[in-house]
């Protein structure tokens, strides 16, 4: 091919953009069909499906690692698509998300990767008060931290899924990068540095390292603490977000100790996603008390199916006279199909309490 001008690959970009707006505005005219199909179905909730929107993102990935795909990555081809449905959503019903704030924490990262921009966001100040929030309807959603990869579990967030009614609907993996932000422009003028506790136990040995001398001060929040640093001097370990809304100066980039360090945050609301073929199963369970090898006999139905159980995590049950443990379980799979029917079945028999807290597509970006 005869090599184009400048002028020329601008003629092609600009015909290029003229087809893609054309067909973003026909999806979303077919977007708005949906909304009207969903309302003549006696659709009376919001029109927000999170299992078709994983097979849309899946499909958008699949298609880019085919023969017409490339040269953008996967994840970026996915974020594209995921911002052209979160548009066409708000078109047929606006979603109102929650999630822990206040703004510039890493959930409200992890709700816009999730929902997309188009969306109202609900910053409140604590794991209960988002239950609470979508519970009571002020939210349609919520987003929720429940694991980070070197922190470990939230524990707020497990003993509010115990008793909640609402419904585990999806999971959003964030890769969590930490940085050191502050008004100052030299670590040697930093006199203590503000953050969550998890992001004190992220980033311990940069800081042993590095800021040996300076104090440490617990806040409730990434966002939170660099408020503080903007108002009142010192550093704030946070994201890029927070940095940008406090106007910060990032004075060290990826501190983290861990670079595979992630976040996994749950997406709770009052739906039960349709299975994809590609989902988690979130459970919790208590065995039998007093009796030898109980939490085996709890976990044995799931290794005889061979279903690949996740994630196990647990919790002491509060006000027990004796201990006695929650038993968080994710596993690969869907509680429609019959295989993990069977297996809930099972651990259901062998359980003193039993909860399903949800079936949802596994994270696709
Ligand atoms: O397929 C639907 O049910 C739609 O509402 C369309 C659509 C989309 O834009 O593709 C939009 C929102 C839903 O969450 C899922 C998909």
């Amino acid at each position: 091919m005869p090599e184009l001008t400048l002028q020329d690959a601008r003629v092609k970009i600009d015909a290029l953009d003229d087809q893609i707006q054309r067909l973003i505005s026909a999806r979303a005219r077919v977007a708005q069909e949906v909304a009207r199909i969903k309302q003549r179905q006696g659709d009376t909730g919001d029109h927000y499906r999170p299992s078709r929107e994983a097979e849309v993102l899946r499909r958008a990935m699949a298609r880019n690692s085919g023969a017409d795909g490339g040269p953008l990555t996967d994840e970026v081809i996915a974020r594209l698509m995921r911002e052209i449905m979160s548009a066409c959503l708000s078109l047929e019903s606006p979603l109102t998300v929650a999630y822990l704030g206040p703004e510039g924490t890493y959930t409200q990262a992890a709700a816009l990767k999730h929902f997309g921009d188009s969306v109202t966001v609900r910053p409140l100040g604590a794991v209960d008060e988002i239950f609470r929030d979508v519970e009571s309807g002020a939210a349609d959603y919520g987003v929720v931290p429940v694991e980070n990869s070197i922190g470990g579990v939230v524990t707020h967030t497990l003993d509010a899924l115990v008793h909640t009614k609402l419904r585990i609907c999806g999971e959003v993996m964030l890769p969590v990068h930490h940085h050191l932000l502050s008004r100052e422009t030299s670590l040697a003028s930093v006199g203590t540095v503000y953050a969550h506790p998890q992001s004190f136990a992220q980033t311990r040995k940069w800081l042993d390292a590095r800021m040996g001398k300076a104090e440490r001060e617990v806040v409730s929040s990434n966002g939170e603490a660099a408020r503080i640093a903007s108002e009142k001097g010192g550093a704030a370990i946070a994201g890029l977000p927070a940095a940008r809304l406090y106007g910060l100066n990032i004075l060290a980039s990826n501190i983290e100790d861990d670079p595979g360090n992630t976040t996994r945050f749950l997406i709770i609301g009052k739906q039960d996603p349709s299975a994809t073929g590609e989902d988690v199963t979130s459970l919790v369970a208590t065995a039998h008390r007093n009796q030898p090898g109980a939490l085996f006999t709890l976990l044995k139905p799931l290794a005889d199916a061979q279903i690949d159980m996740t994630r196990i995590e647990s919790r002491p049950v509060r006000g027990s006279p004796v201990p006695d443990f929650y038993f968080f379980i994710d596993f690969g799979g869907h509680a429609s199909d019959a295989k993990s029917r069977a297996v809930l079945d099972q651990v259901r028999a062998n359980a003193a309490f039993f909860k399903i807290l949800g079936s949802y597509p596994k994270a696709v970006i």
